[in-house]
């Protein structure tokens, strides 16, 4: 894993981002004041629960956000273009596909079914390569042996129901790298694949990553999935983002206690047996103030102040940050529950051996 305390310069910088929606006269904050650096040529992994937020942070650097919402304040720094400033289609088709592309979780909506696949990745390289009607051929052919599909010249010319969910999935990634965007946005790319494509979509990705030069950020509610590919781990929570590290220091030595939570409910910390400690009640309603830390009234625990204030991000290391009030000086010590310690160890005194 490559260590990001070297100095990496940055490819995209969200600065106090707060994204809203207008829903039947009431409004719902969707990002609570969010600050994110991208690094460039890294992987990282958005992570959270469904309605966290990760897909609306990322439709925002698209300009594909729904028309009933907005940005209310703050700024998404993209090569000297504040994208927050875009307004016209015309400004986001300077972004979209060509800087910054997308892979979702279900490729039947991002193929078109009446055209064949050699066609429909064809056409992007057309568009966005300048190449006429050979090289452009010949390109996708290339990029089709890239995403790992052999036979190509027969597999250019057949229709996306003629291909596996798998094989679908790898042609979305054909389509995306044609466009030769600088970031690829993977939208839980593999979560409608069964275990044994998961694991290879995602190597096949982590391949192209280098290959391609890539900035990758992976949006997924499932910490498992991103474990062997992302450097870096932002954990999402009602619109915030309450700790961000490197993959190890997330999975082994997390200090929030979401974060403790979400990595309970990896299958291989259940298979152990033990009692673990599980998330219950709901997130907060999004169309309220949230007073102080979001996940308080969830969190077993929280101290008071929980309740009354917002924690800042306190620094762990210089690549990992968590808002816990549980890391201020003067709280008391709160160690993580007692299974998730004995993982820490084992993943830490692992790291420490490979
Ligand atoms: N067009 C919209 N109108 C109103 N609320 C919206 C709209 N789009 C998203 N939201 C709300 O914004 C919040 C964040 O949604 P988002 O889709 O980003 O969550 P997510 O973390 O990606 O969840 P999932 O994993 O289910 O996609 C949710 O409360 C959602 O209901």
């Amino acid at each position: 894993m490559r260590i990001l305390t070297q100095a990496l310069s940055h490819i995209l910088t969200i600065q106090n981002l707060v994204i809203k929606f207008s829903l039947r006269g009431r409004v719902l904050t969707a990002i609570r004041n969010i600050s994110l650096d991208l690094y460039k040529g890294e992987s990282l992994a958005i992570v959270g629960e469904s309605g966290s937020g990760k897909s609306v942070l990322m439709k925002s650097i698209m300009g594909l956000l729904d028309k009933n919402g907005y940005i209310d304040q703050g700024q998404i720094m993209y090569n000297n273009w504040d994208l927050t400033q875009f307004n016209t289609e015309r400004d986001w088709l300077a972004i979209r596909g060509k800087e910054v592309g997308m892979v979702t979780q279900d490729p039947m909506t991002s193929l078109n079914p009446l055209k064949t696949i050699g066609k429909q990745i064809e056409e992007c390289v057309i568009l966005h390569q300048s190449l006429k009607s050979k090289a452009a051929y010949i390109e996708t052919l290339k990029l089709l042996k890239d995403v790992g599909i052999h036979d190509v010249e027969k597999r250019f010319r057949q229709y996306p129901h003629e291909f596996s969910g798998g094989m679908r999935q790898r042609i979305v990634i054909a389509i995306a790298l044609a466009c030769k965007p600088k970031i690829l946005i993977c939208d839980e790319p593999t979560t409608a694949l069964d275990v044994t494509i998961q694991a290879q979509i995602l190597q096949l990705l982590k391949h192209l990553q280098q290959k391609y030069e890539l900035t990758t950020v992976y949006i997924t509610h499932d910490l498992g999935v991103v474990a062997k590919v992302a450097d870096r781990i932002a954990v999402m929570y009602a619109g915030d983002i309450i700790e961000i590290g490197e993959t190890h220091e997330i999975f082994f030595n997390a200090k929030h206690p979401y974060t403790w939570a979400l990595i309970s409910s990896l299958p291989q910390l259940g298979s152990k047996g033990e009692q673990l400690y599980s998330i219950k009640g709901t997130p907060p309603n999004l169309f309220q103030d949230i007073k102080g830390d979001a996940f308080a009234p969830r969190n077993p625990y929280a101290l008071k102040i929980d309740f009354v204030e917002r924690p800042p991000f306190f620094q762990v290391s210089d690549t990992h940050y968590a808002r816990t009030w549980l890391l201020d000086p003067l709280a008391p010590k709160v160690q993580p529950p007692e299974a998730l310690q004995s993982f820490f160890e084992e993943g830490r005194r692992y790291a420490h051996g490979s």
